[in-house]
């Protein structure tokens, strides 16, 4: 029906004349012909026979054709970007415990180098492959209280029996610069944020192909104890619930970290590409 109008209301288009055009019909919000009236009578207006001769496009070296270009038309071709640069980006990567968070992480900082990590303030203890700045803070439970005080914290929360945190400051500081920021937190971390930063930042979920895989892979990394091993297979059924609440799911397989790091990509691509960008004011 929208063609049909759009062909028959193109075919009747006047030839463009310096004739004042006839008047308008009373506008209307959202009425498509009216739309589309105004828009003929813009083209209308840019074929209207120009003061300034355009040399023949044949004969006319490319410079002398853009100068006459431009001339006729009263304004000159800018480089300026069509479109503003994309927002910088806050991206949100959490899932259970064990589903390859840090190894997701660590392949897209190798890939993405303009990624802003956050480092997540932590009291638990450094693991022996883990360095204190890159993979985490190591802080006291004084230290991190400290930070709580002062607000310094955009969420926290107390996991297995420590606390974890992600710092304002370093969120701001790299947003300033142009930079996207990527946050890992749990699922009661996302949740909060979810509150915090509602739709301004991009919320992904990594999950497992199975619970059988899942908690094949933390039995192999070796770092919990019996106790710790229950309770972190058992949260993460729970966990597997709050998928909605997220934006994307990715599916980190046995194995196949490399098809989760691409997809991931894509994401952010994607979000790069929206008309709609997300903006955030910390
Ligand atoms: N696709 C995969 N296939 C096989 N093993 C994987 C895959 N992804 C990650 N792993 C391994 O699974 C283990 C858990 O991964 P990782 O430590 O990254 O999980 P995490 O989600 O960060 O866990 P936590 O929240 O407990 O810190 C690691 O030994 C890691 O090397």
């Amino acid at each position: 029906m929208i063609r049909r109008l759009l062909n028959s209301s193109l075919t009747r288009l006047p030839f463009p004349s310096l004739a004042p055009p006839p008047p308008l019909p009373k506008p209307k919000p959202n009425n498509f012909s009216f739309r589309l009236r105004n828009s003929t009578t813009h083209m209308g207006d840019a074929r209207r026979p120009s003061p300034v001769p355009i040399p023949s496009l044949d004969k006319a070296d490319r410079s002398e054709l853009l100068r006459a270009l431009e001339a006729s038309l009263g304004s000159s071709f800018t480089s300026e970007p069509l479109i503003p640069n994309p927002n910088p980006l806050v991206i949100v990567i959490s899932g259970p415990s064990g589903v390859g968070k840090d190894a997701l992480i660590s392949r897209l900082r190798d890939s993405r180098p303009g990624i802003h990590f956050v480092v997540t303030a932590t009291t638990r203890p450094r693991r022996p492959n883990e360095i204190d700045g890159k993979d985490y803070l190591f802080v006291s439970k004084e230290e991190f209280l400290k930070m709580v005080e002062k607000d310094e914290l955009l969420e926290y929360a107390l996991v297995y029996g420590d606390y974890k945190g992600v710092p304002k400051q370093q969120i701001r500081e790299f947003m300033a610069r142009g930079n996207d920021v990527v946050l890992r937190v749990d699922i009661q971390g996302a949740q909060t944020l979810r509150k915090v930063l509602g739709k301004s930042a991009v919320f992904v979920f990594l999950t497992a192909e199975s619970e059988a895989a899942l908690v094949e892979r933390l039995v192999d990394r070796n770092t919990e104890t019996k106790e710790s091993l229950l309770v972190r297979i058992s949260t993460a059924k729970e966990e597997m619930k709050h998928v909605r609440n997220f934006d994307y799911v990715v599916v980190n397989a046995k194995d196949k970290l490399e098809n989760a790091v691409n997809l991931l990509e894509s994401i952010i691509d994607a979000e790069k590409a929206k008309v709609c960008q997300r903006t955030l004011h910390l």
